[in-house]
């Protein structure tokens, strides 16, 4: 209960600045709802007034007084609609770039626990959720709620005889509603989940689709597809058949209802206890208190999807964004690129059992070229992840330039160290912006020439739109060696004091591997680089190569010098990787 207040509040301080627009809605939405219970009382002035009197005039101005209340009813109706469903789209836009933003500010392990899938679906389908509980959902339930009380209150003053009876009927009516609400509301979970389910299978078919192709398993991925959509249109069987037999119920008591109002009432009508008119108006009442609560009750499972959503929502808005201090700290320039990693334990929070680097210590001097080597999964990677502050040690510190890398402004840091990773991911936008993704500033002879150190310029230029050509997603329209070089001028162009290269194990053919190794000697120059090593080229010519070992250095030093320890470790690793 405590927790539903507190999600209420949320949702109110959400939507706080709507709250001008809400309030003009719900004006409009009294209005309309008051025209709407109006209209009763127009058939029964028709009927009292006009039809038994055989009073032309009556029905005239009964007519032009229905006219008027439709008129106001129409208008109304349409400025509630406009105004709520505004202020749903205003506040599902700010909160989905709330939430956009809230989860590209995690930090790295947040993500080592999420799933992609997951995090769209709150900023896609649980947002719209909430948008549709914000506007529709809000303004049909103070409708209905207003339509329910109001109506009961004139069904009361119409006749409070008959209206005792009926409420008699009430509780076995709310008990099967919820009863059935119940049900229905399990099931349908129960088929969402399953329908997620489909969903992921066709995510990760379409973006796989390369390795689908490449296998021939169209039909196994189909095959797996309809399997799981099967299973979701088995729940939705359920559904249809509880929700049908529940409907015939509702109308054969709803029908029965009015039969025994119409049997009841024409008693008190032949004992001149009620007119005609009133009979009409009550039995048309009965209809709009009926139809009023039926929607309150299907509005009951929207409000607890919406409560679901809502609830998935803030638990994200919740999490304590990374710490604001760590973009407080004093911009201090890495002037010269030393680094030292000191005594350093570190285990990734989401396996805080597998210790990753073990007392690792290192020292790289300024604008030093060193390699470091091991077998898969030794821990080179971390390194760079480590450099990057995208994690934090267990013990042990890394210091830049003689400062600990925890006192420099987190954006500084990343700022001034670069990495080209791989498999560069560009985004789907122009070869320009990716270029400029490493200096957002940059003017456009600073991207040209930064492509030209990239070696990358010559094969833009050949492309008709040159560098405002499209790179389709993550670059899939360029080739490795055009991807790798285009990643590689935006590293040139962020112009970073430490570089890190996590060379590429696929190999390219001869002529864009030269391109591809040309434009990184053109990027290592005047900056302190640490090559993630797969070829025995790159390890040859580095300064300094350190040989990693389940998280530990196990050998240190030029090539030549190691090359000299026959059973060294540094040897057995050239024969098995790189002589083959
Ligand atoms: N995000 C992560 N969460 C948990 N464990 C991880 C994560 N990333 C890597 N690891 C683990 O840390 C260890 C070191 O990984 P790392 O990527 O540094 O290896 P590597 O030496 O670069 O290997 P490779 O040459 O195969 O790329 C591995 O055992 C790996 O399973």
């Amino acid at each position: 209960m405590k927790n539903n207040k507190a999600f209420f509040m949320k949702l109110l301080n959400l939507s706080r600045e709507e709250w001008p627009l809400l309030i003009k809605g719900m004006i409009f939405l009294l209005i309309s709802s008051a025209a709407l219970m109006a209209y009763p009382q127009y058939i029964k002035a028709i009927i009292d007034n006009a039809l038994q009197t055989k009073d032309t005039k009556a029905l005239n101005y009964a007519a032009l007084f229905a006219l008027g209340v439709f008129i106001i009813q129409g208008i109304s109706s349409s400025y509630r609609f406009y105004y709520f469903t505004l202020a749903g789209e205003k506040t599902v836009k700010r909160l989905r770039v709330k939430l956009f933003s809230q989860i590209l500010s995690q930090e790295m392990p947040f993500f080592d626990f999420q799933k992609t899938g997951e995090l769209l679906g709150r900023l896609s389908s649980d947002t719209a959720v909430l948008q549709n509980a914000l506007s529709v959902n809000i303004s049909m339930l103070v409708r209905n709620l207003f339509q329910t009380i109001g109506g009961i209150v004139l069904l009361f003053i119409t006749s409070t005889k008959l209206t005792v009876f009926i409420l008699i009927l009430i509780p076995p009516l709310a008990w099967l509603v919820a009863a059935f609400g119940k049900k229905v509301k399990h099931i349908s979970k129960l088929t969402q989940d399953a329908l997620a389910v489909s969903s992921g299978v066709a995510e990760e078919s379409i973006s796989g689709v390369r390795t689908v192709k490449a296998f021939a398993q169209e039909k196994w991925e189909i095959n797996r597809y309809g399997d799981q959509l099967q299973k979701s249109f088995n729940l939705s069987l359920d559904r249809i058949s509880v929700v049908a037999k529940f409907t015939g119920v509702v109308s054969i008591v709803g029908f029965f209802a009015i039969v025994f109002i119409v049997w009841y009432g024409g008693r008190l009508v032949i004992q001149e206890e009620m007119s005609v008119g009133t009979l009409t108006s009550y039995i048309l009442y009965v209809m709009t208190v009926a139809f009023s609560a039926g929607l309150l009750g299907s509005l009951y499972t929207d409000f607890m999807s919406a409560f679901g959503a809502g609830h998935r929502i803030f638990e994200l808005l919740d999490i304590a964004t990374v710490n604001e201090e760590n973009f407080k700290k004093p911009l201090k320039n890495i002037s010269k690129g030393v680094i030292e990693i000191q005594h350093a334990d570190f285990s990734y929070p989401a396996r805080p059992d597998q210790l990753v680097l073990k007392n690792f210590s290192m020292k790289i001097e300024q604008n030093e070229t060193i390699a470091i080597v091991g077998s898969s999964g030794a821990g080179k990677s971390t390194i760079a992840q480590l450099l990057m502050r995208f994690y934090d040690l267990n013990s042990g510190k890394i210091l830049i330039d003689g400062l600990d890398i925890k006192d420099y402004d987190l954006y500084a840091l990343r700022n001034q160290v670069g990495i080209v990773s791989q498999e560069p991911i560009l985004i789907s936008e122009s070869i320009e912006d990716n270029i400029r993704y490493g200096k957002p500033d940059a003017t456009f002879e600073e991207v040209v020439a930064a492509a030209k150190v990239a070696y990358a310029d010559d094969f833009i230029t050949t492309f008709s739109a040159g560098y405002k050509t499209l790179v389709g997603e993550k670059g899939v329209q360029l080739s490795g060696g055009q991807k790798q070089r285009v990643a590689i001028a935006r590293a040139v162009l962020k112009d970073p004091k430490i570089l890190i290269l996590d060379e590429a194990t696929s190999a390219l053919d001869s002529e864009s591997e030269y391109l591809v190794q040309a434009a990184l000697e053109n990027l290592q120059k005047g900056r302190t680089t640490l090559i993630i090593a797969h070829r025995l080229s790159t390890v040859k010519k580095s300064d300094k190569i350190f040989v990693m070992d389940h998280g530990e250095i196990v050998q240190s030093g030029p090539h030549d010098e190691l090359i000299l320890m026959k059973d060294g470790f540094y040897n057995k690793l050239i024969e098995k990787q790189f002589n083959n």
